[in-house]
């Protein structure tokens, strides 16, 4: 694996078997295209997975959780907790449209959908310091859901400093980080070639890279994560 990440055979300290919620260094990295891909991957092993979005924001035309579905084949892989219109934070697009929104709701149903599938596949919105509702932001949310974080970061210039920074304030928070993706990998750069193992240095993490993927088609997705991530992470019985 160029760029001195984990490989894919790589042994994990956390898997993601029991659930996992997969954060990100910014909003636009790749966490939808993770949650699918992986989410796809526990399905095709026979696991009960289902894509968790606590809430949409910028709906339509962003719908993380139909994308899941639609790579998935099924909407029973996926299930989003509430909508918003208004592109924005999920606290401001409630502010700016008058809804009310409630971080104890949004807590709730994203435990409740925990309790209830073998592994869930909870999706953040935005970054981790995204206000949510009640003054809470997202990383409240991580935190009370009690699962591990996978972070997805960008492989280029800058994510040094983001994927840190998100990294440190997960485990002030005393969340497990199962380790981090460098999506759509190019090595194109000395930057995006030594990216992966500076961050692996920065945080005691694993870091995978995963390269661009043909986004229109569902198995290519799945595949993507697939062979880029370790089958270890699935836990239990991952062959
Ligand atoms: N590995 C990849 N290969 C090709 N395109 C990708 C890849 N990862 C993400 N994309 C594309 O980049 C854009 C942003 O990705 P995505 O929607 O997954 O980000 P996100 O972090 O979930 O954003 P948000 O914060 O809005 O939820 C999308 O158009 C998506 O199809
Ligand atoms: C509109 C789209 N759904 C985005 N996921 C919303 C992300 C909010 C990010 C807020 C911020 O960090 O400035
Ligand atoms: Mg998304």
């Amino acid at each position: 694996m160029s760029g001195d990440a984990s490989g894919p055979n790589a042994p994990v300290e956390h898997s993601v078997g029991d659930g996992v919620f997969v954060v990100g260094t910014d909003t636009g990295v790749g966490k939808t295209v993770v949650t699918a891909g992986l989410t796809g991957w526990l399905r095709e092993r026979g696991r009960d997975a289902v894509a968790v979005k606590p809430c949409q924001t910028g709906h339509p035309p962003d719908d993380d959780a139909g994308v899941v579905a639609s790579v998935c084949g099924t909407d029973d892989a996926a299930v989003c907790l509430r909508r918003l219109e208004p592109p924005l934070a999920p606290a401001v697009a409630a502010t700016e449209t008058g809804e009310p929104l409630a971080y104890d709701d949004i807590r709730g149903g994203v435990t409740d959908t925990v309790d209830a599938c073998e592994t869930a596949v909870v999706e953040g919105i935005g970054g981790l310091r995204v206000p949510l509702a009640d003054g809470k932001e997202v990383l409240d949310l991580v935190a009370d859901a009690a699962l591990p974080a996978l972070v997805v970061a960008r492989s280029d210039l800058g994510t040094l400093n983001h994927t840190a920074l998100t990294v440190r304030a997960l485990r002030d928070r005393g969340v497990p980080v199962v380790g981090v993706v460098c999506n759509q990998y190019e090595g194109a750069t000395t930057a995006e070639r030594t990216n992966p193992g500076v961050i692996e240095r920065m945080t005691d993490c694993p870091v995978w890279t995963v390269p661009p993927l043909d986004t229109t088609s569902g198995e290519r997705v799945v595949d993507g994560i697939r062979e880029n991530l370790p089958a270890s992470l699935l836990g239990g019985t991952a062959e």
